[in-house]
C-alpha cells in the first residue's frame, strides 16, 4: 500500500516534470538538427529516394528482441538513398514499439555495411547536399543510440565509412571472428559525417580515436577488445556444427543484458544515456523521474515478495 502510493506520487512528479524535462528533451526531440538549422526533412527524404536500391529491414520479435538488417548484398550492404530513408522510417517503428528491450543490427549476407553507396554520393557531391545528408543521417543514427532499448551491432566481415559509423549508434558491437572495422573516411579525403567520430571519441578515448581515424586503421577482433571498440567475439559457426547461427549466438549475448520486465531494461538504457548525455544535475533529476517509473512497479514488488526472509 505505502509502496503503491509512493510510487503514484513519483510517477505524478515524474510526468509532469519529464514531460518538459531532460529526458524529454533527449528522447522525444531526439534529432540533433531540425528546420531551425535549416533541415527540412522532406525536402532531404525526397531528394534520397531518387537513389533507390536495397533495403533496411525490422523484424520485431516477441521476446522484445528485434533485429534489424541492412540489406544490400550486391553492394556489401552500402548505403543507397532510400536506404537512409528506410532507416530513419525503422527508427521511428522502434521508438513507437512499447515492449522493446534490444535489438540487433546485422549486414545481410555475411557482411556488415560498407558505408554510403558511392554512386549516390557521387551524385550529391556538391557541399549543399552533402550537408543534408551529413544532418540527415546524424539524426537517424542519433534517434537509433537513444532508443529505450539496449542495442548491439552484430559485426561479420566488413563495417567500413558509414558502416563503421553505424556500429557506433549502438550500445554494443559483437565482432565475429574475421571481421573487420575500418574508419576508411581518409582514404575516401574524408572525416565521419554520421556521427561517428564524436561517438567514437566516447567510446574508445580521443588518443585510441585519432589513431583509428588518422590512420584508417583496420581494427579486428583482437584489436577491437583491446581498445575496447568490441564488447564481445562471436566465433562464426561452421555450416556442419548445427549449433545456431550467429544471429543466436548474438541473441544469447544480448539476452545477459535484456532478461527481466521490459519497463526495467528500458529505465536501465534511460539512466545509462541520460548519465552520458546530459550535466551531472540534469542526469541526476532524471535518474529520479526514471527511479520513480519502476519503484513499486510490478517488477519490483514481484522482487519483493519473493524474498521471504526479508518480510
Ligand atoms: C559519411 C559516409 C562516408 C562513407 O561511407 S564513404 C564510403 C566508404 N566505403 C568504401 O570506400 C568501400 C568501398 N568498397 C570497397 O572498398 C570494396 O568494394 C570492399 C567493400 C572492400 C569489397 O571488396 P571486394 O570483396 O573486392 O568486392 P568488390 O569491390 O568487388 O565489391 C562488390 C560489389 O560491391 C560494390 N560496392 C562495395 N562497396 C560499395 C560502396 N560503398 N558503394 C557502392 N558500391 C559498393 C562494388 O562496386 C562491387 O560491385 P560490382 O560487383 O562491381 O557491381
Amino acid at each position: 500500500m505505502v509502496l503503491c502510493a509512493v510510487r503514484r506520487h513519483l510517477l505524478k512528479s515524474s510526468s509532469s516534470s519529464s514531460s518538459c524535462g531532460a529526458w524529454a528533451r533527449l528522447l522525444q526531440r531526439g534529432c540533433v538538427y531540425s528546420s531551425v538549422h535549416c533541415l527540412d526533412q522532406g525536402e532531404i527524404r525526397e531528394k534520397l529516394q531518387a537513389f533507390p536500391g536495397g533495403s533496411v529491414d525490422l523484424l520485431k520479435q516477441e521476446s522484445g528482441i528485434a533485429v534489424l538488417t541492412i540489406n544490400y548484398p550486391s553492394r556489401m550492404n552500402a548505403f543507397s538513398g532510400s536506404m537512409m530513408v528506410d532507416l530513419e522510417e525503422r527508427v521511428s517503428q522502434l521508438e513507437s514499439w512499447i515492449d522493446c528491450k534490444g535489438l540487433i543490427v546485422q549486414g545481410a549476407s555475411g557482411t556488415f555495411c560498407s558505408g554510403s553507396d558511392l554512386s549516390a554520393v557521387r551524385a550529391i557531391s556538391n557541399p549543399q547536399d552533402g550537408m543534408k545528408m551529413c544532418m540527415f543521417m546524424q539524426n537517424a543514427l542519433t534517434r537509433l543510440l537513444r532508443l529505450p532499448l539496449i542495442s548491439v551491432a552484430l559485426v561479420e566481415g566488413r563495417a567500413l565509412g558509414g558502416g563503421a559509423e553505424l556500429t557506433t549508434a549502438c550500445d554494443f558491437r559483437l565482432m565475429a571472428s574475421g571481421s573487420v572495422i575500418q574508419f576508411v573516411h581518409k582514404h575516401m579525403g574524408l572525416v565521419p559525417g554520421w556521427g561517428g567520430a564524436a561517438r567514437l571519441v566516447r567510446i574508445v578515448g580521443s588518443q585510441n580515436a585519432l589513431k583509428l581515424l588518422g590512420g584508417a586503421l583496420k581494427v579486428d577482433p583482437e584489436l577491437g577488445l583491446q581498445i575496447g571498440l568490441a564488447d564481445g567475439v562471436l566465433e562464426v559457426p561452421r555450416a556442419e556444427e548445427g549449433v545456431g547461427t550467429l544471429l543466436q549466438r548474438a541473441e544469447n549475448w544480448l539476452s545477459h543484458y535484456t532478461n527481466g520486465a521490459a519497463p526495467v531494461v528500458q529505465a536501465v538504457k534511460k539512466v545509462v544515456l541520460s548519465g552520458r548525455e546530459l550535466p551531472l544535475s540534469e542526469a541526476l533529476r532524471t535518474e529520479k523521474d526514471v527511479f520513480g517509473t519502476v519503484w513499486g512497479g510490478p517488477a519490483n514488488l514481484q522482487a519483493l515478495a519473493s524474498k521471504s526472509k526479508h518480510r
